[in-house]
């Protein structure tokens, strides 16, 4: 699906991970992992600039528009698959086609709230399944996410998990969760030091094996290593 071969990865003059080799396939499911500030993001965001065209990014920033409602937020994922026509008029009276069916996404990440409630009013765990249902909604092949679950208890993480992966053959995750990744991922990867540290398949790894590229200020601040 994607190769990097000997890439820099940063920001202007800062490269935080040079020459970079990682080969990603199709229908993988990649945890990213590593300490805090290591280039995690960084990687991720230089994928999905790769492969923008099928991919749906879940970003930390989530890309919300706090003044519009739930159903325009997620409406916001479906956008190129409707004329500028339909677009403008779904702004003003929604239809009722997508309103059922962001309705029934909502209603599949447990996201109660009134579709008319503006996004400003949400808590962090709703916000971020506001973004789900948004990447649901865009129906792409690659779903790429930093952070998707930070801010839900661990069995909802895991529910929504694995209705993304039920959305999209191919998912590349950062996570903190180094538990997550290791039951529900099939490939780990952990960036540390400046560069790929491990690139494993789950099932050969323990929480041992990731631990080692972790401080013990990481550990205490991750908690879950
Ligand atoms: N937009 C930016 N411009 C310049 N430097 C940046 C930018 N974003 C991140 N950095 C720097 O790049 C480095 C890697 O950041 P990145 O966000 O990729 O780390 P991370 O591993 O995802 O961290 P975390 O787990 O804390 O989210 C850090 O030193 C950070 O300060």
């Amino acid at each position: 699906m994607l190769s990097l071969v000997d890439i820099d990865l940063g920001y202007n003059q800062q490269i935080v991970l040079p020459k970079i080799n990682l080969l990603f396939n199709k229908n993988e499911h990649v945890a990213i992992l590593g300490p805090s500030g290591v280039g995690k993001t960084t990687l991720l965001h230089h994928l999905y600039q790769q492969l923008s065209a099928q991919t749906c990014l879940c970003s930390q920033a989530k890309g919300l528009v706090d003044n519009l409602s739930i159903y325009h937020n997620v409406f916001i994922g479906g956008l190129a698959r409707y004329s500028s026509w339909y677009n403008l008029t779904n702004l003003l009276w929604p239809f009722n086609k997508p309103q059922q069916h962001i309705s029934a996404i909502c209603q599949q990440l447990e996201l109660t709230a009134p579709l008319h409630q503006k996004v400003s009013e949400l808590s962090g765990g709703q916000r971020q399944r506001v973004a789900i249902a948004r990447a649901l909604f865009q129906r792409q092949p690659v779903f790429m996410g930093d952070e998707p679950f930070s801010a839900l208890d661990p069995l909802m993480g895991l529910r929504l998990l694995n209705l993304i992966k039920q959305a999209h053959p191919s998912v590349i995750c950062v996570l903190h969760d180094a538990e997550l990744a290791l039951a529900h991922f099939e490939r780990i990867i952990v960036i540390s030091d400046g560069k790929v540290a491990l690139d494993e398949k789950a099932n050969q790894l323990t929480l041992a094996h990731l631990s080692q590229h972790y401080t013990l200020a990481d550990t205490v601040k991750n908690a879950v290593i």
